[in-house]
C-alpha cells in the first residue's frame, strides 16, 4: 500500500475532509472546525476472555463520545478484526451529524472491539460482551450514552450488555441500550428498521433522480442486517435485485435474485456465493458491475478514487457508514452520479432506536405499524430538508447539503452553550 492509499483508507481523515468542505460553506473558522472534529472523550479498555484451552485472550475496545451538544451520545457497537480507534472516532462523528439531521435529541457516539467474533465460542462472546460493559458502565446510561447494534452485534448482545449493566451499576435503566429483544423493552421494528429506511430512501431518491424504483436493477454489497432487509423491502417495492455479496464474495444474475432463496442459501451455507444461479464475482467486481442503483452496505472506504471512475450505477445509496471516500465524492459529483449519504440513508436504525428509547423512558409499548410510520415520516422530513438545501446551494452534492443542515444545528447548539 502506498502512503496515499493508507491515508485514504483512514475513515477519520475522510470524515474530516468532508467536514472541512461543509465548514467552507458555513463560514466556520479553523478553531470551530477543530472543536467539531475532536471527540469529547474516547475511552479505551482492555477486555480479557478466558478460553477453554486455559489461555486468556486479550482484546482492545473503544467507545468514542464525539459530541453531546444536542443530547446524550448515541450510536452502535461494532465487533470486527479491523476496528481501530480512528475508525471508532470517525463513526462517532458520523453519528453526531446523523442524529442532528434527523432532529433526534442525541449527540454522537460509537464503540468497537478489535475482535473476529466468528473465532469465538458463544460463551466467549458473552464473556467478551459482559466484560466490555464492566469496563465501560460508568460512561453509559439512558441520559448519558446509549449503545446499540452495529456490525456483528445484535439483540442478544444488547441483552447481555443490559443485564451486565444492571448488575454492575445497580440501575434498572432499560433505555441505556437500544436494539434489545422485545422481552427487555425492545421494539420488533428495530430489527429491520435500518433496511426498511434504506429501501424507503432509495425509493424517494429513485423518484427524484431516475424514473422511479419499479424494475430498477439494484446491487447491494453486504448481506447482514442492513443488506438483507434492504434487499427484502426493495424487492417488495418492485425493484430487481441483481447482485449481492458478503465477506466471501458476491453473485450477480440479471434475471433477478430471489430474496427468499438468497436467505435460505445464506442460512444453510453461510454465504450468498452459493446461490445456485448467476455468476460469482469478487466484491471489487460487484461494485463496478452494471446496475441502476448501487448500495454499498457492508464496510467503509470501498468506493475510492481508484474504482470510483469505473462505477456504472446511475444512483448510489450509502447503506454502510462511510463507504465513499471524499475523493470518490468528488468523482461522482463530476460524473453527475447522485450519492445519497449514509447520515440519511441508514438513519432508520437510529430513528428506530429513538422510538425504543422514548418508549422505555415513558414506560409505553408502541404498535409496530405506528413505529414504522414514525420512523419513515422522520426520514422523509430529513430527505426533504436535504433536498431543499441541495436545490438552494446549487453546486453542491447531496452529502454536503445534508451535512450543512446537520452541522449547522450542532454549531448553533454549541454556540448557545458557549462551547465555540
Ligand atoms: N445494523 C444497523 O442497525 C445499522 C448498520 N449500519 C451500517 O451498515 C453496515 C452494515 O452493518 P450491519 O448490516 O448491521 O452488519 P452485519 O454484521 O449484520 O453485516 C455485515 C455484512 O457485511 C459483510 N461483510 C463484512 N466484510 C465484508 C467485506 N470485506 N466485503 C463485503 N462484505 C463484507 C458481512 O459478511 P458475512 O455475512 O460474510 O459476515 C455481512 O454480510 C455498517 O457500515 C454499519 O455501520 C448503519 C446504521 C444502522
Ligand atoms: O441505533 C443506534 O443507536 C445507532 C445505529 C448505528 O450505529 C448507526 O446508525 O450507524
Amino acid at each position: 500500500m502506498t502512503v496515499e492509499e493508507v491515508l485514504s483508507s483512514n475513515l477519520y481523515t475522510q470524515q474530516i475532509k468532508k467536514l472541512y468542505r461543509v465548514g467552507e460553506i458555513l463560514g466556520l473558522q479553523d478553531d470551530q472546525l477543530e472543536a467539531l472534529a475532536t471527540p469529547e472523550r474516547v475511552i479505551q479498555v482492555k477486555i480479557q476472555v478466558p478460553s477453554s484451552n486455559g489461555k486468556i485472550k486479550t482484546f482492545t475496545g473503544w467507545r468514542s463520545q464525539h459530541n453531546s451538544a444536542l443530547g446524550p451520545y448515541k450510536g452502535g457497537v461494532r465487533y470486527h478484526p479491523n476496528v481501530t480507534q480512528d475508525e471508532v472516532i470517525a463513526l462517532s462523528m458520523i453519528m453526531t451529524w446523523k442524529n442532528s439531521l434527523l432532529q433526534l435529541p442525541y449527540g454522537g457516539g460509537k464503540a468497537g472491539i478489535r475482535v473476529d467474533p466468528k473465532s469465538l465460542s458463544r460463551t466467549e462472546l458473552e464473556i467478551l460482551s459482559r466484560n466490555f460493559i464492566d469496563a465501560l458502565h460508568k460512561y453509559i446510561g439512558s441520559d448519558l450514552d446509549i449503545p446499540a447494534p452495529d456490525v456483528n452485534t445484535d439483540s442478544q448482545i444488547m441483552a447481555w450488555f443490559l443485564d451486565e449493566y444492571i448488575k454492575v451499576s445497580g440501575k434498572v435503566d432499560l433505555g441505556a441500550f437500544t436494539g434489545k429483544p422485545v422481552e427487555l423493552g425492545g421494539i420488533s421494528v428495530r430489527e429491520y428498521s435500518t433496511g426498511l429506511g434504506v429501501a424507503h430512501i432509495t425509493k424517494l431518491a429513485a423518484e427524484k433522480f431516475l424514473d422511479g424504483i419499479e424494475g430498477k436493477r439494484v446491487i447491494i454489497q453486504g448481506f447482514g442486517n442492513l443488506g438483507s432487509f434492504t434487499a427484502k423491502f426493495l424487492s417488495e417495492m418492485g425493484a430487481k435485485i441483481v447482485g449481492v455479496s458478503d465477506s466471501k464474495g458476491g453473485v450477480i444474475d440479471y434475471n433477478g435474485l430471489d430474496f427468499n432463496k438468497l436467505m435460505e442459501v445464506k442460512k444453510t451455507t453461510g454465504s450468498v456465493i452459493n446461490y445456485p444461479e448467476g455468476k460469482k464475482v469478487t466484491n471489487d467486481e460487484l461494485l463496478i458491475s452494471e446496475c441502476d442503483i448501487l448500495i454499498p452496505g457492508a464496510l467503509e472506504n470501498v468506493i475510492n478514487k481508484f474504482n470510483a471512475p469505473k462505477v456504472k450505477a446511475k444512483l448510489i445509496v450509502e447503506g454502510a457508514n462511510g463507504p465513499l471516500t471524499a475523493d470518490a465524492d468528488e468523482i461522482m459529483k463530476q460524473r453527475g452520479i447522485p450519492v445519497v449519504p449514509d447520515i440519511l440513508a441508514n438513519s432508520g436504525g437510529v430513528v428506530g432506536s429513538y422510538v425504543e428509547w422514548a418508549n422505555n423512558k415513558m414506560g409505553e409499548i408502541i404498535e409496530e405499524e405506528e413505529a414504522k410510520k414514525l420512523i419513515l415520516n422522520r426520514m422523509e422530513k430529513a430527505f426533504s430538508e436535504m433536498y431543499s438545501k441541495y436545490n438552494k446551494l446549487g453546486d453542491q452534492d447531496l452529502r454536503t447539503s445534508a451535512m450543512v443542515v446537520a452541522v449547522e444545528r450542532v454549531v448553533n447548539a454549541m454556540k448557545a452553550r458557549g462551547l465555540i
